[in-house]
């Protein structure tokens, strides 16, 4: 791609900074992960906290004025509890750097991720570990980053080391990245191998709702499986869900292994977080697709940390968006 195009630079510094995040969480057993359980009991693991290191020390090197707003924080790596973790995290990151960083360093870079969002400037937007239950389980998980400026998503990067290059099945892969500027449309890479040619990618376009895949997650404490059936049923979709963790189901709805990704929260309250969101839904819209909420509402990445003008997600290709987000309002009216 030409330096010329708009973000070339901003694109290729992340596009660097995911595949060196990627290489070290490859290098972390799933099932030996040393894990923190976080105040909010959701878990964390040497491998997130490796690739926040990573992400933001890369970036800060050629763009040290650029903010970052990042899930993970080094408050509980900090304690003299986590002595083992630490020196873990500081191997993990050590072993794919040309040049060693000290612990001060380490604990650095984990804290730039502090940002508070917003709708001025530029900030990075960064999921180290998105899906860290998945990559838990040895299933996916992504590490996702996104640029934002002026509260709009100008650039997103999923490294996802488990997703092969076609389809949603596991199985030996050399993982997929996928990239998209605003403007700039999507493409699709063999993850780590910066001489391949990209590959540009689109949503499918099913004629109808009985043509069309969906996939959501795979924990249910994290979005309703039981409304998304009743959604399905509604719009006569008849194939049944493929479950995938992370920002992996953005991917396959982009490159139109999928159609639809339905994320309808399981109780109210539960306000979704911009770094979950933002780089899987560029590549949406930059291969075709919408992205809105259940209110038929863009998603708004202005608001700070979390989406907080928002309910819920729904991802699909364009031809059969209407039909889906009035199935899941009609069925959402009856809850
Ligand atoms: N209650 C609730 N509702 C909705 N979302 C929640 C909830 N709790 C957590 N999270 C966030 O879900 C992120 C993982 O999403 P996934 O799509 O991978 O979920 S799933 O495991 O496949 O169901 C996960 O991201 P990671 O922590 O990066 O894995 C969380 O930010
Ligand atoms: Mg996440």
């Amino acid at each position: 791609m030409s330096s010329t195009l708009p973000y070339a630079a901003e694109r290729l510094a992340a596009v660097t900074a995911v595949q060196l995040a990627a290489r070290a969480t490859r290098q972390v057993q799933p099932t030996q992960a040393t894990t923190l359980l976080k105040t909010d009991t959701s878990p964390v693991t040497v491998a997130d906290y490796a690739a926040q290191t990573l992400v933001s020390q890369h970036l800060a090197l050629s763009f040290p004025d650029i903010p970052l707003v990042a899930e993970e924080d080094a408050q509980d790596l900090g304690s003299s509890a986590s002595e083992n973790l630490r020196h873990q995290v500081l191997q993990c990151v050590n072993s794919v750097l040309a040049a060693p960083i000290t612990n001060d360093q380490m604990l650095k870079a984990i804290d730039r991720g502090g940002h508070a969002g917003g709708p001025t400037g530029k900030y990075w937007v960064l999921d180290p570990v998105d899906g860290t239950k998945g990559f838990l389980r040895g299933q996916q998980y992504a590490i996702c980053l996104a640029l934002v400026e002026e509260g709009q998503v100008k650039l997103g990067i999923l490294g996802c080391p488990r997703l092969p290059l076609q389809g949603v099945e596991e199985g030996p892969t050399t993982g997929s990245l996928v990239a998209a500027v605003q403007g700039q449309g999507a493409y699709q890479y063999p993850l780590n191998d910066e001489e391949a040619e990209g590959k540009q990618i689109h949503c499918a376009k099913p004629a109808s709702t009985a043509d069309a895949a969906f996939c959501e997650g795979v924990e249910a404490a994290h979005s309703s499986h039981d409304t998304h059936a009743a959604i399905a049923r509604e719009a006569r979709v008849t194939r049944a869900p493929a479950r995938l963790d992370s920002q992996c189901k953005y991917a396959v709805v982009a490159r139109g292994d999928a159609d639809i990704y339905l994320r309808i929260p399981t109780r109210p309250g539960y306000v979704e977080k911009i770094w979950d969101h933002a780089a899987g839904a560029l590549i949406v819209q930059e291969a075709g697709g919408k992205v809105c909420d259940v209110d038929g509402l863009p998603l708004d990445f202005s608001r700070g940390r979390r989406l907080e003008g928002n309910r819920g997600i729904i991802a699909t290709a364009s031809t059969i968006h209407s039909p889906i987000l009035q199935a899941t309002q009609s069925v959402l009216a009856k809850i």
